[in-house]
């Protein structure tokens, strides 16, 4: 028999506050794992999500209940009491006597009966009185960081970067979750086809609204379709799409992915290049290379060839040779993916922006060596944070005079993209809420 959503969901709540474990992927581990009817991983997926996304406005919901504060807790009665209230507050399809009900029998079975009591009053006072107002906290910037939970000095930083309308903006869309969206392999089929074959398998979907080559699924599991099984389709966001077409390779020439696992942009660069050329693509973690090589053979692209190496030892692994295109899409705070990934907003802290800046540059640097004449260095990130992006490109220019911002970057992004108020010479921001998407930043420099 298979365990309980609820129960499921604990432990996996659990697995991330105590390990920091991501989300995304513990959560994709215990689908497989678990013995889950199909219908309970949706339930399952959301109250994760939705716990972790929302888990500091679920603390202010649950303080006034609890006598010594919500973090005198134990852990697993702290989070069984979040995911419940999360269902009480936020969803609507499971009577509140039933939630209260299951909180309290796993509690009974986790614990002694004084706790599953502690369980039942508190979820019970809080039905009874209702949710505390968030409109008597003082501080505007302090609202927003508990409306839509995120921590007070993120939202800080991006006022300071992007002012407070953009901010409140961003971290409503962040809370949103994201559709499913897929990339056509132009080498094997064009957009209208696709859409075809997934209709004729019941999927439902539609064209992307920001890059050319995205549809996106309304409904339907895309990954049991035959346009996924026989590669005509990748699963990307759209605006991680744009990364590829910035690259701008065509067929026949020499190009370095130097982040590249698990291979979204390397296969996105290949079939722009009709599989014609060479794709050397790297990662540092050998196991991460594995899913390189599995999505390139999926795709029928044959010009990949995927190696584990550090970026920033790439200079030793390919001597003199240069490269048409470099791209390196760094890792990063993924501040612009919290959507998929809420747990970054509590494992973060400033000092991580700081050490992976330094990586970055670090990066940037080897790769420059390692690009043509005439040829281009891309620099992208799923991050939003200045600091991470413009910051790193700024300070790469001012010690490589032989690079320049490239102006014909604004020719391979869609219209809508060139034409944001977040464009500038050579480099976009696209913040999630610009257009439903990951939140991005793209710069292209070309070498004289
Ligand atoms: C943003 S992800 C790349 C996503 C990938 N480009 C795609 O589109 O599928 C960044 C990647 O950089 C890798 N990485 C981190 N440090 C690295 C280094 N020093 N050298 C090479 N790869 C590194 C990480 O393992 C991670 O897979």
């Amino acid at each position: 028999m298979s365990k309980p959503v609820r129960e499921v969901a604990l432990e996996v709540l659990l697995q991330i506050e105590k390990n920091q474990a991501y989300s995304n992927l513990l959560l994709n581990q215990t689908v497989k794992r678990a013995n889950l009817d199909p219908r309970d991983v949706g339930l399952l997926t959301e109250i994760v999500y939705g716990t972790i996304q929302r888990r500091d406005t679920i603390d202010f919901y649950l303080q006034p209940f609890i006598k010594k504060g919500v973090d005198s807790l134990q852990d697993w009665v702290k989070v069984l009491l979040r995911l419940s209230v999360y269902q009480l507050v936020y969803l609507d399809r499971v009577p509140d006597r039933a939630i209260v009900h299951e909180a309290v029998t796993i509690a009974k079975k986790r614990g002694h009966k004084g706790i599953s009591g502690m369980v039942n009053g508190v979820l019970r006072s809080l039905l009874r009185e209702g949710i505390p107002s968030i409109d008597t906290v003082k501080g505007e910037l302090e609202k927003v960081a508990l409306q839509t939970s995120f921590p007070v000095w993120m939202v800080e930083r991006w006022v300071d970067q992007y002012g407070v309308e953009r901010t409140k903006a961003m971290c409503e869309s962040s809370l949103v979750p994201p559709s499913v969206t897929v990339r056509v392999n132009r080498v094997k089929t064009t957009i209208e086809q696709a859409l075809d074959l997934l209709m004729q398998d019941g999927v439902e979907a539609t064209r992307g609204v920001l890059a050319e080559d995205a549809i996106i699924i309304k409904k339907g599991n895309v990954f049991q379709t035959s346009a996924y099984k026989e590669g005509l389709i990748t699963a990307q966001d759209e605006s991680s799409m744009l990364v590829g077409r910035a690259v701008g390779a065509m067929a026949g020439m020499h190009v370095i992915d130097a982040c590249a696992a698990p291979g979204g942009k390397s296969t996105h660069i290949a079939e722009q290049m009709d599989d014609q050329g060479t794709v050397l693509s790297f990662d540092l973690h050998e196991h991460k290379v594995k899913l390189i090589r599995e999505q390139a053979s999926r795709l029928g692209l044959d010009i990949i060839k995927a190696e584990a190496h550090d970026a920033r030892k790439l200079k030793e692994r390919l001597g003199n040779q240069l490269f048409d295109r470099v791209l390196i899409d760094a890792p990063c705070s993924g501040f612009g993916v919290i959507r998929r990934k809420p747990d970054i907003k509590w494992s973060k802290e400033l000092k991580d922006i700081q050490a992976i800046q330094a990586i970055q540059q670090d990066i940037l640097r080897t790769a420059a060596t390692l690009v043509k004449p005439g040829g281009k260095l891309i620099y992208s990130t799923c991050t939003i944070d200045k600091d991470e992006n413009e910051e790193v490109v700024q300070a790469f220019l001012k010690n490589h005079s032989d690079f320049q911002l490239d102006e014909t970057l604004a020719e391979r992004l869609p219209e809508k993209a060139r034409n944001s108020e977040l464009y500038q010479r050579g480099m976009i921001t696209i913040l999630p809420q610009d257009f439903e998407t990951d939140g991005f930043f793209i710069a292209s420099l070309v070498k004289q």
